[in-house]
């Protein structure tokens, strides 16, 4: 058991000669045991030089030696779900000289990304993606007369994902060549939540050869089962690995693993181990921990939670990076971690808001991708009480574009009475999620992964005026900078420089069209700022704005007014909200 990772490369002379899996194939089976131990001291020296995902790679060693050994990839079909446990993976699949650029700029993605290599035939990031991915792959080879595997590996947090069922359920219908291998190790981030996982490991438990209460559940939906079988044990995982492969229809492979593997400190906090920074030189002095947007985020739900016994707190699988485990800890009744289930989380709110309760859905910007409809639909189309706290909005550094949330105030904008704020800093955020939470309608506060300009906020009660934006400095240069969001400080001192007017804006919507009003007259160019999606962000809306302002006669835009339409007949809803603007 390893207890410390390795500062120097470790003498992997197995590993060394693996430059791709066929390499790895030319050994004898006996062999494999040494490959897995000099991969996990491998990948224990390369993620602590880059820091990384780190817990749910050690559980997979075994798993993936066993893959690449068996499957003819890259013609075989692998698909790696939520991606993050692909370090072993990319060692072995070419990259291994590359391991040290991990996630930094031009170096390996985070995740399986098509572009890197012929074997990562899957992008991932976003969980439970995989079945469906390669139910597809599976039914193209059937349609195209191609005999080839197509296999996905699941984890039982990814598991708990409607859209892993939404393939199950369609995998029977197609009776495709296809693998699904769930790796069970009873761990989300958090330890994982609901029935599914209770379920799963209630069998583990009994340690059977085969768990017929699991295989009900998997061959109920045409699966043919094998498990549980130890995933961690070459010499128990190849005889079964081999057996589904040689079988044809839908296989379903339960294999049991332990998140961290291998690694002490890990497999006793597999929470605290799912990522990790990199190793600093031991005499290098750790600047002291900074407080980030998602800790005064915990701070705040605990506060208000204290003073409202309304508030409920929700988040789907995301309890230590939305930092709701203090609010979950004091208030375990109304906290719900509904596990890797955004669609739910959104409408298990709504259900909670028509019935007297206050909630806050703690959510990523680019998961909240997941929860859209759930958002128009559940939520304001019936204009309930609700707040969007929006963590992770804007670039988030290392995990790169698929978890990027450069697209939620695009998504947003156009929902007619969602209020939609943007906090310069962490006294603002406090500030917009006091006036979220009481607002009389949807609110959404977005705010970025790590720490702002505020580093200390204080606890207030406060709330600011909805759609009022807030003079930061006048300038005489004739350019105003419009700011929305934490990118203020970035700007500052530039603005000063070029003698801007700045403005920190606060609100997408309701835009402050009376302060742009009064700006238009006395200034000439405008510069909009935003930690999103130039088109159809903050900017769009001042664009849309301005033209129509500016413009006046000149541009009318026409279209659906900023309302829900009620029905009517086709014809009459046309006529009444579009034509008639003409
Ligand atoms: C749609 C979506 N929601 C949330 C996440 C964040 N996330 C990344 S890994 C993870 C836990 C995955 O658990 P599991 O599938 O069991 O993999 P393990 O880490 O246990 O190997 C979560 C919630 C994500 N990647 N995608
Ligand atoms: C793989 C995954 O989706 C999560 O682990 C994500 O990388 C967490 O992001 P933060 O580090 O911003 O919490
Ligand atoms: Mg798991």
């Amino acid at each position: 058991m390893i207890t410390q990772i390795p500062t120097q490369k470790p003498n992997t002379p197995l590993l060394d000669n693996i430059h791709l899996p066929s390499d790895l194939r030319q050994l004898d089976e006996s062999q494999l045991i040494r490959v897995a131990a000099e991969l996990r001291s491998f990948l224990l020296y390369c993620v602590g030089q880059t820091g990384g995902h780190f817990g749910a790679g050690l559980g997979v060693i075994e798993l993936t030696i066993a893959l690449h050994y068996l499957l003819n990839t890259p013609s075989d079909h692998l698909i790696w779900d939520v991606g993050h446990q692909c370090y072993p993976h990319k060692i072995l699949t070419g990259r291994r000289e590359q391991m040290l650029s991990m996630r930094q700029q031009g170096g390996l993605a985070p995740f399986p990304k098509r572009d890197e290599s012929a074997y990562d035939c899957f992008g991932t990031g976003h969980s439970s993606t995989s079945i469906s991915a390669a139910l597809g792959m599976a039914v193209a080879d059937t349609l195209q007369g191609n005999h080839r595997h197509s296999v996905a590996v699941i984890g039982d947090g990814a598991m708990t994902a409607g859209m892993a069922f939404e393939a199950l359920n369609h995998a029977a219908h197609t009776q495709a060549n296809l693998l699904v291998i769930l790796n069970d190790n009873d761990m989300s981030i958090s330890p994982n939540e609901g029935g599914l996982a209770t379920y799963l490991a209630k069998n583990l438990k009994l340690k059977a050869r085969r768990s017929e209460t699991t295989a009900a559940l998997f061959e109920a939906l045409a699966f043919e089962y094998q498990g549980p079988v130890d995933g961690n044990d070459l010499d128990a995982l190849l005889p079964v690995l081999k057996t589904a492969l040689g079988k044809s229809g839908p296989q379903f492979l339960h294999i049991t693993t332990q998140k961290g593997k291998g690694f002490q400190p890990a497999e006793s906090d597999p929470v605290g181990y799912h990522a990790i920074t990199k190793l600093e030189p031991i005499n290098k002095v750790s600047k002291p921990k900074q407080p980030t947007f998602a800790n005064i985020f915990g701070r705040w739900i605990l506060a208000t939670a204290q003073k409202d016994q309304h508030l409920v707190g929700i988040t789907p699988a995301m309890k230590e990076g939305s930092d709701m485990v203090a609010f979950a800890k004091t208030y375990p009744q109304r906290f719900f971690d509904v596990a890797i289930a955004e669609q739910h989380a959104m409408t298990f709110a709504a259900g909670l808001a028509c019935n007297g309760m206050r909630p806050v859905v703690a959510i990523y910007s680019t998961f909240l991708q997941r929860a859209y409809d759930q958002l128009i639909h559940d939520v304001a189309i019936q204009n309930l009480d609700l707040l969007i706290a929006i963590d992770r909005a804007g670039l988030v550094g290392e995990d790169g574009a698929t978890h990027a949330g450069c697209f939620d105030i695009a998504a947003l904008r156009c929902l007619p009475n969602l209020i939609i704020m943007t906090p310069s800093d962490e006294q603002e955020q406090w500030l917009m999620l006091n006036t979220g939470y009481h607002y009389k309608g949807t609110a959404a506060v977005r705010y970025p992964r790590g720490s702002g300009s505020c580093l200390h906020p204080i606890t207030t009660d406060e709330q600011i005026p909805i759609g009022k934006a807030k003079l930061i400095r006048s300038g005489n240069s004739g350019t105003a900078l419009l700011n929305f969001g934490p990118l203020l400080s970035h700007v500052a001192d530039l603005a000063k420089e070029r003698d801007y007017t700045l403005i920190d804006m606060r609100f997408v919507k309701p835009l402050d069209t009376a302060l742009l009003s009064i700006l238009m007259e006395t200034h000439q160019q405008f510069i909009t700022l935003e930690d999103h999606a130039a088109q159809g962000g903050a900017g769009s809306t001042v664009a849309e704005w301005a033209a129509q302002t500016t413009w006046a006669g000149r541009l009318k835009i026409i279209g659906i007014p900023d309302l829900w339409v009620e029905h009517a007949s086709r014809s009459e809803q046309i006529a009444q909200q579009i034509i008639n603007q003409l």
